[in-house]
Order: C-alpha cells, then sequence, then structure tokens
C-alpha cells in the first residue's frame, strides 16, 4: 500500500493481500462457494469441507458432526510453496483421521473419473487443458481398505491427459460460457489477474462441478500459446495507462 502510493506510476498487477487469500486452502475457496454458480451450462460448487486447526483426536468427532463422507482428502491449510504444503493425504476410514496433522481442510473426495480440468486465466484470457488426477474410489474399495494414504504433490507427476483416450463423458471440457462466468466473477471477487483454477466433474453427471484449487500465478509453461497471451494482456495494460493519462490532461 505504502510503495503504491509513494511509486503512483508503477502498475501493481494483483496485490499482495489478494494473493494471501488464495494462500489458504480455506478462504481461497470461498469466493466459489459464495458464488453459488448454477445456469442452464451446469452448476459449480466447492467440495464439503472442514477446517481443523489443532487437536488431531478431535477429527472423526468433527467428521462425522459435520456430515462428511468417507473418502476424505485431507490438504494442508496453507500452502508456501513448500513440498510439504502440498502433501495430500487420502483417509479411508474415520479412525484414521487422528493420525493426520492439523492445521488441514479435510474435503469430500469427489470420483471425476481421474481426469482434472486446469483452467489457466490471464487477464479476460482462458485456456482449458486436460490432465489425469486420482483414479475414482469405488464403495468396494472403501469397505475394504482402512487407514490413510500419503500422496506426494500429485499435479506434479500427472501428465497431460488432453490426447489420450478418455471415456468421452468424462474427457468433455466444461462448457466454455460457464468457464467464462466463473472467470469472470472470481478475477472480480479475488482481485486478480493471474491465476488457475483447478476443477473436476463429478463422475456419472454431465454438468456438476467442483473447484479443488486454485493456485496464483501457476507454471504458464504448462498453458498453450502462453507467448502471444501474456504479450497481448501486458500490452493491454500499458495501453489502458496511456489512455487514461490522455483523458487526466483532457
Ligand atoms: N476433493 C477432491 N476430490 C477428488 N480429488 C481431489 C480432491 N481434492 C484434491 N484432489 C486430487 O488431488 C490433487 C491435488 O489436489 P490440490 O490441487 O487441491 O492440491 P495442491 O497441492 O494444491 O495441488 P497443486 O500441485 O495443483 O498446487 C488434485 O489434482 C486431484 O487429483
Ligand atoms: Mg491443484
Amino acid at each position: 500500500m505504502d510503495y503504491r502510493e509513494k511509486h503512483p506510476e508503477v502498475t501493481v498487477l494483483d496485490p499482495p493481500d489478494a494473493i494471501q487469500h488464495v494462500h489458504n486452502r480455506q478462504s481461497m475457496l470461498k469466493d466459489v462457494a459464495d458464488m453459488n454458480l448454477s445456469d442452464c451450462y451446469g452448476k459449480v460448487g466447492v467440495p464439503r469441507q472442514l477446517v481443523i486447526k489443532k487437536d488431531p483426536s478431535s477429527i472423526p468427532d468433527a467428521v462425522s458432526k459435520a456430515g462428511l463422507m468417507l473418502p476424505i482428502v485431507a490438504k494442508p491449510l496453507v500452502v508456501d510453496g513448500s513440498a510439504k504444503s502440498h502433501e495430500l493425504s487420502l483417509a479411508y476410514d474415520q479412525f484414521s483421521l487422528a493420525k493426520l496433522e492439523p492445521p488441514l481442510v479435510l474435503q469430500e473426495f469427489v470420483n471425476h473419473g481421474g481426469v482434472l480440468f486446469k483452467v489457466y486465466i490471464v487477464g479476460e484470457a482462458i485456456k482449458v487443458v486436460r490432465r489425469f488426477s486420482l483414479p475414482d474410489v469405488n464403495k468396494c474399495e472403501l469397505l475394504h481398505n482402512a487407514g490413510v494414504f500419503h500422496f506426494p504433490r500429485v499435479s506434479c507427476a500427472a501428465a497431460s491427459a488432453d490426447d489420450a483416450d478418455l471415456d468421452p463423458g468424462v474427457a468433455e471440457l466444461p462448457p466454455r460460457p460457464l468457464l467464462e462466468r466463473l472467470a469472470r466473477e472470481l478475477r472480480r471477487r479475488l482481485g486478480l489477474h493471474l491465476f488457475n483454477i483447478d476443477i473436476i466433474r463429478e463422475h456419472g453427471t454431465r454438468d456438476c462441478f467442483y473447484v479443488i484449487d486454485i493456485n496464483y500465478f501457476p507454471g504458464y509453461g504448462k498453458m498453450p500459446e502462453y507467448e502471444h497471451i501474456f504479450t497481448d494482456f501486458l500490452l493491454s495494460l500499458v495501453q489502458g495507462k496511456c489512455k487514461k493519462r490522455a483523458a487526466n490532461k483532457c
């Protein structure tokens, strides 16, 4: 804030406090939940979730009180760029939940056919790619498995699924108008221009989507045509600034 006031000539693309907001997995999805996006193209929500700040022994009770269904994904509450903050756990039974290490966000695992959509946003531009993701957990597996399984950063190992031979119902990209509306609303609510959204389609549905993650300034190298998109974005900022200056002189 101080810097901005002292240097009005500098363009601040995305303010630090808005970036901080998406470093916490509780606040990052709040805007998606508040938005309650539902139209003729589909519905976008967030998985049911619970925040546990401390005391792992309280988790089994807290989960059953909140009515969260197993299996449950546990994610570190704060994303700080470290490998540890991207380590996930999948808990198959209620009692193993007491082995987790808070502070955490616990989320219902949503079956999505093992495919996830990464939506890259650069200002008004949107690009979507398919990535392989965690496979579905069926009822039989849930009955016969117990314990907590730990995963290192899943997205680093995940391959592109853009050219894979997939079930069309799983592979079909989310409808463009729905993504445009989601991106526009999120840009406004988060006050950010450069981020991506991880979105999954509930398996067996056509139009029921969940946002599971929002990342600030993701690895844009994996975004198709990012060179042109970035250049256009930066040019549009300069042009916007010139227009403003010209208007102020009048
Ligand atoms: N609620 C959920 N239901 C089903 N799968 C999930 C859920 N949450 C996470 N996953 C799976 O775990 C992966 C990693 O989750 P998430 O993106 O929240 O973690 P992350 O550490 O922030 O990842 P990234 O490396 O993308 O920053 C997802 O790509 C997806 O495969
Ligand atoms: Mg992710």
